[in-house]
């Protein structure tokens, strides 16, 4: 497959700090890939890097087989993190104004019926909320019509419904053959949209993989967070063999627990009396692998030095 998009040994650093250590990645033609990572990773200087918007200290990029200073503006779309465009245009005077730094530009108002935006289109830029402001950066992006599209976190400050809308937006622009370059705090949004997720963390790239495959090797089990009402006795609880059970603050984590043994694992708490305010089975997924691989907590982590009982490991 065609590499649209390949990062070799990228390094960037200001002052002291190594925002970027040695990046190497590439990116297939109509792949969505989604780069992950902690606040001050290096995703926004990786993408800069990858735009020509800054010059890399070493290593290499190339965007569509040229030098990313190189490549046809008209075949790139670039929504940067903190865009702030003029805020007295109206949405669509601001993409019309876009569409006319282009030869070739769609007409702005069907970019602004794909983002949702039709019916604030004579609104000022400087009235919408912030969502819709975000909506309309990203029409300004699609104007046109781009064969590579570097998203820096396109959906935040955008709810819910305007969030799974733009989400099959950037699949039907996948499925039309655009390449998509996104990065994100939403392990949701990155599980949903991304072929392959790469995560950065203190300017390294850590691992790249498709989802499925990053969960299954750094994932962890699928496990029961049962909230107790009170302390309880890990002894006095017969899980099956295949499982095992850890203390937290506030309850049990039941690790091991396949949808076939979700029964059999509360039968336990009941048999012995446990009373539990809530019960929630949680499949690994990004997020777990995010938090496993940067170190950081969340809940119904396996706490690294607590009793454990049942099981074989
Ligand atoms: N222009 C700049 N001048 C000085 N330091 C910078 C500059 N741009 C980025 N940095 C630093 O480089 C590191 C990486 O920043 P970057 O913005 O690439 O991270 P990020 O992963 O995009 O973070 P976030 O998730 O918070 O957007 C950070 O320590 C940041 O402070």
């Amino acid at each position: 497959m065609n590499e649209v998009l390949v990062a070799d040994g990228l390094r960037k650093s200001y002052g002291d700090v190594e925002a970027l250590s040695g990046v190497s990645l590439s990116v297939a033609e109509g792949e969505v890939f989604g780069l992950i990572g902690p606040n001050g990773a290096g995703k926004t200087t990786l993408i800069r890097t990858l735009t020509g918007t800054t010059t890399p200290d070493g290593g290499s990029a190339s965007v569509l087989d040229g030098h990313p200073t190189d490549v046809d503006r008209q075949r790139l779309g670039l929504l940067p993190q903190d865009f702030r465009p003029a805020g007295r245009l109206t949405a669509r005077e601001l993409v019309a104004y876009y569409a006319g730094l282009y030869d070739d530009a769609r007409d702005p108002d069907d970019v602004l019926d794909d983002v949702g935006l039709a019916d604030a289109s004579e609104t000022w830029y400087e009235n919408l909320s912030g969502g819709q402001q975000r909506r309309a950066c990203i029409a300004l992006t699609l104007v046109n019509d781009p064969d590579v599209l570097f998203l820096d976190e396109p959906t935040t400050g955008i709810d819910p419904a305007g969030r799974r809308a733009l989400w099959s937006l950037i699949d039907d622009l996948a499925d039309r053959g655009t390449t998509v370059f996104l990065t994100s705090h939403s392990m949701e949004e990155v599980e949903r949209l991304a072929d392959r997720v790469g995560l950065l963390n203190e300017g390294r790239l850590v691992t790249v993989g498709r989802p499925a495959q990053l969960v299954s090797e750094h994932g962890g089990e699928s496990r029961l967070v049962v909230r107790t009402d009170g302390d309880v006795d890990l002894e006095s609880l017969a899980l099956p063999a295949s499982l095992s059970g850890e203390v937290t603050d506030d309850g049990i984590v039941v690790y091991g627990v396949g949808p076939r043994q979700i029964s059999a694992a509360v039968d336990a708490f009941d048999d012995a009396g446990v009373v539990y305010e809530s019960l929630v089975w949680k499949q690994p997924g990004l997020e777990e692998v995010y938090l496993s691989l940067t170190g950081e907590q969340f809940e119904g982590a396996r706490p690294a030095a607590a009793a454990a009982i049942g099981g074989d490991r």
